[in-house]
């Protein structure tokens, strides 16, 4: 069965149950200068262990996705460089279930802009960024060590439940 969702705009009440979101603050900066402004700390990351950082370069497709992927010992930080992205996410039922699948009921869609970014929680699930239009360039940063179900994986993707899709858009 083929499931459709909506974009989303990123808020950080719409993107609560997926992690933390990261935007310039409408209250004031903590320190300014001569040309410049500065917001500290606007959000956090947590890690044991060095950041490694990847770059995906996504290019426009199909807006369907049929697996996803999840960390369930580690938060992502995941932000576009150049265009905009969709990153489809879903919920984690279960953190300890190491044979859980990523449900089409909880996927939701979200538009992240240039100037934007997410924390991804533990355990979500999501699948490579789509570009918003054209080809798109966006980095994530994520501790660098063994996730608990071996994620690190060369495919880590897991079907739907029931093999079933999201269309999104
Ligand atoms: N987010 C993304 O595209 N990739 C990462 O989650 C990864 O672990 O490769």
């Amino acid at each position: 069965m083929q499931h459709k969702v909506e974009l989303e705009e990123l808020t950080p009440e719409a993107f609560a149950p997926y992690g933390k979101v990261i935007d310039l603050p409408a209250g004031a900066p903590s320190k300014s200068g001569e040309g410049w402004d500065c917001w500290s700390y606007i959000q956090m990351l947590e890690a044991e262990v060095p950041i490694g950082f990847g770059l995906v370069v996504t290019r426009e497709r199909e807006p369907v996705v049929a697996a996803m992927e999840r960390h369930v010992s580690r938060e992502e930080l995941l932000l576009t460089f150049d265009r905009e992205i969709i990153q489809p996410v879903a919920c984690c039922a279960d953190i300890d279930d190491p044979d859980e699948s990523p449900d089409p009921l909880t996927t939701k869609c979200f538009r992240i802009k240039p100037g934007q970014a997410i924390v991804i929680g533990k355990g979500v699930w999501h699948s490579p960024a789509y570009s918003a239009e054209g080809e798109a360039r966006y980095m994530f940063g994520i501790e660098k060590k063994q996730d608990k179900f071996g994620d690190e994986m060369i495919h880590p993707w897991v079907d739907f439940k029931n093999k079933d899709t999201v269309r999104f858009g």
